[in-house]
């Protein structure tokens, strides 16, 4: 599996790449939910006016004076012109039959046949009035009825979504907020993002200030970073300040599945703000709408592309001095149309970055607020342990500690619940019902032990933080922590260097130890591989190649993948540098267990025991074991001191990360983890165990 925070489960944020693929799809329910009601009124229809119409079955005149003559009759109605006949015998105890007669011969003669009969004869006078307002009633209310009906579940679909019936009115009045309640103090971090937008807010407050000078005032901003960052936070916090509403769409939103949809709801959507003006319209996911009209990216879609051309003459149309403005959040600004990023249109750009270390230590300080914390908390601590991670993700971890502590019984947050809701973040939750067998155990724990080991003796590594070898629910069944002394912006090639030996140092102690390997290396495999790509095409570290780019990054706050720029006969040789670059890692990585062999046994032996072993243990062991000396049962019987005095620097490092634990790739934060044998994506699917197996496929000693 792949555990970097910038590869989130999309659990957390729905929809969020797939811009446009609900469109279509939201069209389809509402016509089917509008046939379906079409259906249900129809049906409701004819049940009304079957109530209403008469049950009678019609006879003709000549049955009916038939029946007179068999004195069959009891009673006849003349009502209306309409001549209603009551038979003496009736069919059942439930039913009053009674027949309509057609072809009525005039009242006299009808009258002088009843006479002497004994039948009771009702004449009631034609009534022109009753009869209009009878048939009014028995036409109308049924039509009244459906229209109503029609109009309630019309109503409910618009309200659900697109549909059919909304077609052309924008929804935008949906997501109207009137006050926010989020200004720039509930922002962390960003500093230059919140100065820009302060002047932003400036000239909503006071556009004359900046007209009277001559200044054209800005039509709309972009805010660009990766997912998470809190752009739809900032845009909120814009509109807070500067105390007006807060109209948000979501790009996806526009794409239709009718041309010329989409661009009536631009068209509907900027009406309704300007009469709302001053105000800011927030467009989220503005590449839905905005991708360029370029087909490599996918554009040129005559819907799309009458949307984004109606923007654009919405952009240019409105006055700004009426205070209204519009931003706009992406995380691919590459594939926009160039013609939005002109001069009054989106012309300022404002990058949301992932935070630094001190973006992250007040991110959590925020969030942190709301939350009782104990005295054992080192905010600072949690925000070096998680390179990598964006506001989202902190917030989110911040919560997990507060479950945490709730869930054992606790009334306050301790640093303890932080580390572990950093891991449950990181790589899942524990997963007890787990159990691996005993031979799997031994597997996971020295190939946990080969990557820590192996880290351990490498001076350009990251201190071992954790090793444990209990599973997750995310599909690690151990994982080794790192944590970095301080921030790095830049990795040197011996840390990358060392990163792909440490990689790659579970595979070799499994081979060492077991004389075969397990499908547990996927996912360092798949790491490795991707620095030592970049390594060779990117960073110029190539020994064939030098200087030479070879790939561009598609996407910097995507992790996308890397695309070659080069002919095919150099993608066939920088295949063949990255295998010998592997292949040389994992050799020194193999030589590096061999010689500390001892070592391996030991640590991995005692993790098999513990589960879980601190760096510090970790490390005790190692000294001991270098030293010839016995390991106890109890660590604390090691001599302390002798550590201490050995290995001062190596202890200084140690004690200010002590409780946290992460290792560190060029940009994001993640843990080495293995997946043996799970129902991992990276893992062919032929050796999957299920859940409760605990059996091991290919790994016999
Ligand atoms: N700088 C920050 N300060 C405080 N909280 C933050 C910050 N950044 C993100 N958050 C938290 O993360 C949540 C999600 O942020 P937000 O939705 O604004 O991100 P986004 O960049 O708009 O993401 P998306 O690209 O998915 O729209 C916020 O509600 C907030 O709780
Ligand atoms: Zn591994």
């Amino acid at each position: 599996m792949n555990n970097h925070m910038d590869n989130r489960p999309d659990g957390n944020r729905p929809n969020r790449n797939n811009p446009g693929n609900q469109g279509p799809n939201k069209n389809r329910q509402s016509i089917l939910a509008f046939l379906i009601c079409l259906l249900i009124s129809l049906v409701c229809l004819s049940f009304v006016t079957d109530m209403m119409s008469d049950k009678s079955s019609e006879i003709t005149y000549d049955k009916f004076i038939e029946m007179v003559d068999k004195d069959q009759v009891k009673e006849v109605t003349l009502q209306s012109g309409v001549l209603t006949v009551v038979p003496k015998i009736q069919k059942s105890y439930y039913q009053n039959a009674s027949y309509k007669v057609n072809q009525m011969e005039d009242v006299d003669a009808l009258t002088k046949r009843l006479e002497g009969t004994g039948i009771v004869f009702h004449y009631e006078q034609p009534d022109a009035m009753g009869e209009f307002v009878s048939t009014m009633i028995s036409v109308l209310l049924p039509t009244v009825v459906l229209f109503f009906m029609l109009m309630f579940l019309m109503r409910r679909m618009n309200k659900g979504g697109s549909g059919i019936m909304g077609v052309g009115k924008s929804r935008a009045k949906a997501y109207i907020q009137k006050e926010t309640g989020v200004t720039f103090k509930n922002v962390a971090g960003q500093e230059e993002a919140k100065e820009s937008l302060q002047e932003v807010v400036d000239f909503l407050h006071n556009p004359g200030k900046y007209t009277a000078i001559g200044a054209k005032l800005p039509k709309g901003a972009l805010l660009v970073g990766p997912p998470g960052t809190g752009k739809t936070l900032l845009a909120k916090a814009v509109a807070g300040e500067a105390n007006v509403p807060f109209f948000s769409l979501s790009g996806s939103e526009f794409v239709e599945m009718f041309v010329g949809v989409g661009a009536s709801r631009v068209r509907d959507l900027f009406e309704e703000a300007k009469k709302n003006a001053p105000c800011i319209v927030f467009i989220d996911e503005i590449d839905a709408i905005g991708k360029s009209r370029d087909s490599r990216y996918g554009g040129g879609n005559d819907e799309r592309e009458q949307t984004l051309n109606q923007l654009l003459a919405e952009m240019d149309g409105f006055d700004t001095s009426k205070g209204l403005l519009i931003l706009a959040a992406t995380n691919r600004p590459e594939v926009l149309d160039p013609a939005l990023l002109r001069p009054g249109r989106f012309d300022r750009r404002i990058i949301v970055d992932r935070p630094d270390l001190k973006g992250r230590v007040e991110i959590l300080k925020v969030h942190a607020k709301d939350v009782m914390l104990d005295e054992t908390v080192d905010l600072e601590a949690i925000a070096l342990a998680t390179s990598g991670a964006v506001g989202s993700d902190l917030a989110n971890m911040i919560n997990e500690a507060a479950i945490l502590a709730v869930k054992n019984g606790r009334r306050a947050v301790s640093q303890k619940d932080l580390q572990e809701s950093v891991e449950v973040v990181l790589v899942g939750k524990e997963k007890k019902d787990r159990i691996l067998s005993p031979q799997e155990r031994r597997i996971v724990s020295y190939h946990e032990v080969g990557h820590a080991l192996v880290n351990a003796l490498q001076k350009d590594a990251e201190p071992v933080q954790k090793i444990t070898i209990v599973p997750r629910t995310m599909g690690a069944l151990g994982y080794v922590m790192q944590v970095p002394e301080e921030e790095k912006y830049l990795n040197t090639q011996k840390e990358l260097e060392a990163m792909l030996v440490g990689y790659l140092g579970g595979r070799a102690a499994e081979e060492i130890v077991f004389d075969t390997v397990t499908t547990g290396a996927a996912n360092d495999i798949e790491q490795a591989t991707k620095v030592a790509r970049a390594m060779i095409t990117q960073y110029g570290m190539s020994q064939k190649f030098g200087l030479m780019g070879l790939a561009t990054q598609e996407n910097q706050y995507l992790s996308g993948r890397a695309v070659l720029n080069c002919g095919d006969d150099t993608a066939t040789e920088i295949d063949h540098e990255v295998m010998q670059l592997l292949h040389y890692s994992y050799e020194e990585a193999k030589r590096l267990l061999n010689e500390h062999r001892e070592a391996l046994d030991k640590i991995a032996g005692y993790l098999i025991s513990r589960e879980t072993i601190t760096g510090k243990e970790f490390m005790k062991i190692f000294r001991a074991v270098e030293k010839g000396l016995e390991i106890p049962e109890n660590l604390d019987d090691l001599p302390d001191e002798d550590v201490k005095a050995e290995e001062k620097s190596e202890e200084k490092t140690e004690m200010k990360t002590e409780n946290i634990e992460a290792v560190r790739d060029p940009e994001v934060t993640g843990v080495q983890e293995e997946t043996l044998n799970t129902g991992d994506a990276t893992i062919s699917d032929d050796v999957v165990a299920d859940e409760t197996d605990n059996h091991v496929s290919d790994s016999e000693e």
